[in-house]
């Protein structure tokens, strides 16, 4: 562990204005490594100090990067994403390290998400163009749009995807002329620092993707200041709550990536080893700690036994163990609160006359390591049917009809996403249109290609990432109507 100590600690807690920067008056932050609880690297949180000296540069920065030509914004961009693509290896034990997720997932989903999303925005940002309407014929009255940046954005993040989540913001507000402030997770403080370091390679003016680390204070502190145009927080509702009532005192922009409780339906006439898979990948992928998660698994009555029993079959074969071997399918939980809250569902979902069909216990040593957990016999009222757990919980309910089972999955405050396996195409297509989600698969799970738009409805959000429609979100049109006759006035 020294090793890893003495490669992983930071030059400095936040990275600002183009360098590491220190301010030891903040609040400690112990980064553990989530396999075996040691520390680390030490952070401290941002000071008011720290927070100022982010928000300047950001602001100055800016301006600088809004008068460069779209195509030399883009150009940097795709560096950046050169660059991820390149240390992909390195990045990614920075990221199994700073969030205990095995590295056979943060090698594919990562900083290579990441620069996916670099590279798509990057290519982008020379065609973000307005429109033109003309009135009255050749040569008459005409309006023109301009689309222009917000401003100064802030990002704050989530802890299971730390790079994905700063990249899937920076992206495209940097697209749009966008400068932002990032404050990454408490949790995870690691990744977004690496990531700020390649902005500054990559030719980015210095300031223009600052990073601040530090606790819910310091994204409320960064939320409320009048120099900020726009928030985008990934979190969860009880924070979205918070950040979204702070942002609208000044009338800010926010998108919101938050929780979800998301259905998973599979009909009796689905291919059963296909279903069995997505399933896996909708509670089990980086401990069940996502967002978009399938927890509730609807099975229809005759399908109910094989899935189950292929489901318990296979989930036997996860490999718990060493997140840096290449061997390993099952990562520790994030923290040992997020594991103890994740206990606690498995204890009510006990009470509550779930019946355990796996797992539920906690494997013998150091770090934060609960066993996948499947439930069979699980009703809509459980709490654990309503509740998001974000860990690996797979609830299986069973229901008869399309009718019924597409009311059961809508009865809930949230719509993040939602997935249907099934051969019937038609009845794919009509259950998608009527289920509440924002983002829907049909015989998958979990995929988001950065080319299409992913965000919630409902409790779970507001505001696109990825896509031509996150860009929307990081600019504003403005409309310019040129006269080309007189003026006409009634007197
Ligand atoms: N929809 C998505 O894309 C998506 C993706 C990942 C995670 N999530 C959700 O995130 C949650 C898990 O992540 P978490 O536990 O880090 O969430 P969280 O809400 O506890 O924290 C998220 C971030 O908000 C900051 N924060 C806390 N209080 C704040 C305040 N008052 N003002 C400003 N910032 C504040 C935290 O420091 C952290 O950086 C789950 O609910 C999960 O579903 C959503
Ligand atoms: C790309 N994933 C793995 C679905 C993660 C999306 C963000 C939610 O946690």
């Amino acid at each position: 562990m020294d090793t890893i100590q003495q490669t992983i600690q930071p030059q400095g807690s936040h990275f600002i204005d183009g360098a590491h920067v220190e301010d030891k008056a903040g609040r400690e932050i112990l980064c553990r490594y989530a396999a075996t609880g040691e520390v680390v690297a030490t952070l401290h949180s941002a000071t008011p100090a720290v927070i100022e000296q982010a928000l300047a540069s950001a602001k100055r920065a800016q301006a600088e990067w809004a008068a460069l030509p779209p195509v030399a914004r883009g150009r940097v961009l795709r560096r950046v994403a050169d660059i991820l693509r390149d240390r992909n290896e390195a990045l990614s034990q920075l990221e199994t390290i700073d969030t205990g997720k095995p590295i056979q997932e943060t090698r594919v989903a990562d900083a290579s998400s990441g620069a996916d999303a670099l590279e798509f925005f990057g290519g982008i940002a020379a065609s973000l163009t307005g429109e033109t309407m003309h009135f009255g014929g050749a040569g008459g009255d005409f309006v023109y749009t301009i689309r222009e940046p917000l401003g100064l954005c802030v990002g704050i993040g989530a802890w299971n995807y730390p790079t994905q989540i700063a990249c899937w913001k920076a992206a495209p507000a940097l697209a749009c002329g966008n400068a932002m402030v990032f404050k990454p997770s408490e949790v995870t403080p690691l990744c977004a620092l690496k990531l700020a370091e390649i902005f500054v390679e990559a030719g980015a003016p210095k300031g223009l993707f600052n990073v601040v680390n530090g606790y819910g204070d310091v994204g409320a502190a960064l939320v409320t200041d009048a120099r900020v145009d726009k928030v985008s927080l990934t979190g969860s509702v009880p924070t979205g709550r918070k950040v979204y009532a702070a942002a609208a005192g000044n009338i800010r922009h926010v998108t919101m990536e938050l929780g979800g409780k998301s259905p998973l339906v599979i009909f009796d006439d689905a291919d059963l080893e296909n279903a069995v898979s997505a399933a896996i990948n909708a509670n089990f992928y980086s401990t069940g700690q996502i967002c978009s998660n399938g927890t509730r698994v609807f099975v229809q009555e005759a399908m109910v036994k094989p899935f189950t029993d292929r489901l318990v079959e296979r989930t036997r074969n996860a490999r718990i163990g060493d997140p840096l071997d290449p061997e390993t399918t099952i990562g520790p939980m994030i923290t040992d609160d997020q594991r103890q809250k994740v206990l606690n569902y498995v204890r009510i979902g006990q009470q509550e006359g779930a019946q355990l069909l796996l797992g539920g216990t906690c494997p013998d040593g150091p770090g934060y390591w609960i066993e996948p957990t499947i439930f069979g016999g699980v009703t809509d009222g459980m709490t654990i049917a309503r509740e998001e757990i974000f860990g690996p919980v797979l609830s299986i309910l069973s229901f008869s009809d399309e009718a019924e089972v597409t009311a059961r999955a809508n009865a809930t405050e949230f719509g993040l996403a939602a997935g249907v396996f099934t051969a019937d195409m038609k009845r794919a297509h009509r259950m998608v249109a009527a289920l509440e989600a924002g983002t829907c698969w049909i015989n998958e799970y979990n995929l988001t290609p950065v080319e299409a738009p992913f965000g919630g409805v409902k409790l779970s959000g507001v505001g696109r990432e990825n896509s031509r429609a996150a860009l929307e979100h990081y600019s504003q049109v403005k409309s310019v109507y040129v006269a080309t006759g007189d003026v006409e006035a009634p007197f």
